[in-house]
């Protein structure tokens, strides 16, 4: 690793693991021969490792000495009234009000001898006269740099992300600074891990760190941009040595501040007016680290935002226009700040605390190019807006914009996070611990996001309101900033996997887009003049334009408009279009400008005078006014092209030559009653359209429910076909039940009878069948009756079963349970070819046949059998059956 040459190697009082309580005696002495404390910080430095609470601080001290009311912020609209500049000229800077006698004279020093709000900000204003030459830091803005510094505001779109890493004897990552990339050595990585950002700083040197890392967001500052700088990173890793540092070596605040004096001093044509306030959030509460001892010091955070902007009330803010001035403020809050001993830092922040200089700037009167009174009516010149604030809670006096010159007006604001650590055995130190890391989670969930919709182009939404920190951040990491962040690692091995995390959050950080814009504070009635005469310029181009075309007798018109191509034609009139799209917004923003100044002057506003439709809000950010103005031009471009339509239709119609206006005022009125007539027929087009569609609706209406009825009484046709059919089945089923019923009941019978029959023949009475119980026996000559029948055809019809007379078409049936009973030789002449088809088979012959087609023996002798299974015999040629059709008997 390397480290700057200059670095003194500061041992570590403690190794960053907490596993070790700090031993105080040695390391302090060490930690003390080894960095020369800072003034500043040494008087609440503690030693040891102690409970803090915010209300016992120096505060509780200085209240016994309380005497006098505090006086807070003033009011805006509060008139200034006692000047403070002092004896030789220069402006003196104010502070908070003296407490009478102070036994400790170092927090005498500490609390303000003035009341700020009596403070005319006219009076302390600091240019580059004012401006003491000890105040500045010299060398660190060259021309050169400033230039390229210059260029680059507005392109950066990303935020500035930087590594510092603490100097240590056994370092576990590999800095290079060529390449701005940081590795984990191999020894300790399981597989290779580097990290590249915008700059990898190393060593203890704080002025390389400024100049790489802060400069050019104070000089944007200066510009009017917003700038942030944090230092984020675990506990001990340098996070304060960054931002405050020591006598020895200054961090970046105090270099800030100087450069900020050597700005000033260096433009000569702007004047500034500079206000300090100091917070802290401790347990996720907010206080105010300039609140005179004993005054509450509670800062809330309000509600919305006013024009992107967060609202703090009740802060205080101090003017300063020196150096010791910022100093004294610093050393002030630093002294009121929650800091204590823990496991591995002597003096921890247990707060992340932000030092926020408003800047509001403005072209000085005597350089101002634009500072001869308004013309604007007779009127006397109004007093320009006030700086927006939160209903008076803001502390400070505001810059007012005069006689044209406008004011800038932004905020740097610098950071000490508190830093994430691991849980100790002390109870306070862990709660804080707790409230400190949830707020820094919330902070790199909210990276996570923002970094999160930029690339992949989302718009999800940010949790900034989980945390007092992240709602406070909201406007500068929404965009309207210019942000440099500094990771502070801590480069030991026993601290890779906080050092690891950081970097991962430095990583997340760089994905955040920024879209930082000036905020100008606009004087009114200049603004009103500048729109005026733009409106009179446009109206001069209209002119020539239209008199270009007008030019010359009619033939040459005529002739000048064929020559022009189509393509001529359409810029032409676009360029006419735009030229009075602009006249219009900006007589709108007269008449608005003018509203909103009578007002603010406590005017009749509105009474002589039409009220503009659109309001504009003077102290809408330019990106906002940017888009108003947009919506505006699309609005009046898309009357203009109705404008130029209807003036087509006119010439068409032959009118407007005749009734042409003959100066720009007519003119005006013209396209007003033009866009009237527009309107009127758009409106009746919308109408009619209306109509149009109603009609065209209804039908189509009608229709489908002249559809859905039809479809609804197909429906209960079809149900009803259904249900008939229903029942038709069901009666069918229970036929079939009676049918079943019946046969059962026949087949009872018969089989009743066939047993009977059986009997009766084995008992020798075949003879004797009375022949009512069977089928009317065909009669017969002979007493062996030989009944004859066709080839294929059925030679036995059974008794009491089918049809007689179909027996010489029908073949032989016979259905199970029938026996052939009393016949001596049935099938007797039953020639060879006779067949059997089907699933029969019999009891005591050798006919079985069943499923197959199989020849039929010759049956001599007769059969006598029971058949089984039902089955049909067939047979090739004529068969006598003797004993015809009767000898054969259901069973
Ligand atoms: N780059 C550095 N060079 C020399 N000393 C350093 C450096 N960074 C930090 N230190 C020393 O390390 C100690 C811890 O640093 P510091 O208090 O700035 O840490 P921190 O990140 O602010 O911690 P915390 O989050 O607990 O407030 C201090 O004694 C400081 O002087």
């Amino acid at each position: 690793m390397s480290t700057n040459p200059g670095t003194s190697k500061l041992v570590r009082p403690t190794p960053f693991t907490p596993k070790r309580p700090v031993s105080t005696s040695t390391s302090m002495e060490r930690l003390r021969a080894t960095v020369t404390p800072n003034p500043i910080l040494a008087s609440t430095h503690k030693k040891y490792k102690a409970p803090i609470s915010n209300d016992v601080r120096s505060r509780t001290h200085l209240r016994t000495n309380s005497s006098k009311p505090t006086t807070l912020a003033p009011v805006p609209g509060s008139r200034p009234s006692s000047p403070t500049k002092s004896d030789n000229g220069r402006p003196r800077t104010p502070g908070t009000p003296r407490r009478g006698t102070t036994p400790d004279p170092s927090m005498a020093r500490a609390t303000s001898e003035m009341d700020v709000s009596n403070v005319d900000p006219e009076e302390v204003l600091v240019d580059y006269q004012t401006v003491e030459p000890a105040d500045v830091s010299l060398g660190e803005m060259d021309e050169a740099w400033l230039k390229t510094m210059q260029a680059d505001h507005g392109k950066e779109d990303k935020v500035m992300v930087s590594v510092r890493m603490k100097p240590d004897s056994k370092s576990a990552w590999n800095p290079s600074i060529s390449t701005n990339t940081v590795e984990l050595d191999p020894t300790h990585a399981r597989q290779p891990t580097s990290f590249t950002f915008d700059a990898i700083l190393t060593g203890s040197a704080n002025k390389p760190i400024f100049t790489t890392v802060a400069r050019s967001h104070v000089v944007a500052a200066m510009e009017g941009f917003n700038a942030v700088i944090f230092a984020y990173g675990q506990t001990a890793s340098g996070k304060t040595y960054t931002l405050s540092g020591s006598e020895a070596e200054p961090g970046i605040i105090p270099r800030a501040m100087r450069q900020v004096f050597s700005y000033i001093r260096r433009t000569e044509t702007r004047e500034y007016l500079l206000r300090c306030s100091y917070l802290e959030i401790y347990n996720e509460q907010i206080h105010d680290l300039l609140a005179p001892p004993g005054a509450p010091n509670k800062v809330e955070l309000q509600g919305g935002t006013v024009n992107g902007e967060i609202i703090l009330a009740p802060l205080r803010e101090e003017v300063v226009t020196s150096i010791k001035a910022v100093k004294d403020v610093l050393k002030r809050g630093e002294s009121h700040r929650r800091t204590a001993c823990t496991d591995w830092n002597e003096r921890s922040s247990r707060s992340h605390s932000i030092f926020r200089l408003v800047i509001e700037s403005r072209e000085r009167a005597d350089t101002a190019t634009n500072s001869s009174p308004s013309p604007v009516s007779g009127r006397a010149t109004p007093s320009g807006r006030q700086t927006p604030g939160p209903g008076g809670n803001y502390g400070g006096p505001r810059l007012q914009s005069r006689d044209g010159r406008s004011v800038q007006t932004s905020v740097l604001s610098l950071i000490d996070l508190a830093g994430s650590e691991k849980a100790t055995s002390d109870k306070e130190r862990t709660r804080e611990g707790k409230y400190i890391n949830t707020s820094l989670l919330t902070l790199g969930t909210v990276i996570g996001k923002l970094s999160d919709n930029a690339t992949k182009q989302k718009n999800d939404h940010i949790p900034f309101r989980d945390s007092k920190l992240t709602r406070l951040l909201q406007p500068s990491l929404s965009g309207n900033a210019r942000i440099s962040v500094i990771c502070t690692i801590n480069p030991d091995p026993s601290a890779i996997a906080e050092s690891t995390s950081t970097l991962l959050f430095a990583k997340r950080v760089k994905g955040v887009k920024l879209h930082a814009q000036k905020k100008e504070i606009v004087d009114t009635d200049a603004l009103i003049e500048r729109y005026r005469k733009e409106i009179d310029d446009l109206k001069r181009r209209l002119e020539e334009k239209e008199n270009m075309l007008d030019d010359g007798k009619e033939e040459e018109k005529t002739l000048k408009k064929r020559r022009m191509s189509a393509q001529e034609k359409a810029d032409e009139s676009q360029a006419m279009q735009d030229l009075q799209s602009r006249i219009q917004q900006l007589t709108k923003l007269i008449l608005t400008s003018q509203t909103v100044t009578d007002e603010a002057a406590g005017g009749p506003a509105g009474e002589s005078r039409p009220v503009s439709p659109i309001k504009v809000d003077f102290d809408m950010s330019p990106y906002q006014l940017h888009q108003e103005l947009l919506t505006a031009r699309l609005q009046l471009s898309s009357q203009a092209t109705q404008i130029l339509s209807l003036e087509a239709a006119l010439e068409a119609a032959g009118a407007v030559e005749s009734s042409a206006p003959s100066d720009a005022s007519d003119k005006d009125k013209t396209i007003q009653d033009q866009t009237k007539t527009i309107e009127e027929q758009a409106k009746r087009i919308r109408e009619l359209e209306n109509t149009r569609f109603t009609r065209e609706a209804s039908p189509s209406r009608e229709d489908m429910e002249r559809e859905h009825r039809d479809w609804s009484s197909k429906f209960d046709e079809e149900k009803k076909k259904r249900e008939e059919k229903e029942r038709w089945a069901e009666e069918l089923v229970r036929q079939l039940e009676k049918e079943k019923w019946i046969r059962t009941k026949l087949e009872e019978e018969r089989r009743a009878l066939a047993a009977f029959v059986s009997k009766f023949d084995s008992l020798g009475m075949g003879s004797t069948i009375p022949a009512s119980n069977m089928s009317t026996p065909v009669s017969s000559p002979a007493g062996r009756r030989r009944s004859s029948v066709a080839a294929g055809s059925i030679s036995i019809q059974l008794t009491g079963f089918g049809d007689p007379t179909s027996s010489s078409t029908s073949p032989l049936r016979l259905p199970e349970g029938h026996i052939y009973a009393g016949v001596p030789s049935l099938l007797e002449q039953m020639p060879e070819e006779a067949w059997v088809l089907g699933d029969v088979s019999f009891d005591d012959e050798s006919m079985s046949m069943a499923g197959t087609e199989e020849k039929v023996p010759s049956v001599a002798g007769g059969m006598k059998g029971h058949v089984k299974g039902s089955g049909t015999v067939r047979f090739a040629t004529s068969v006598d059956i003797l004993g015809g059709k009767e000898n054969v008997h259901p069973f």
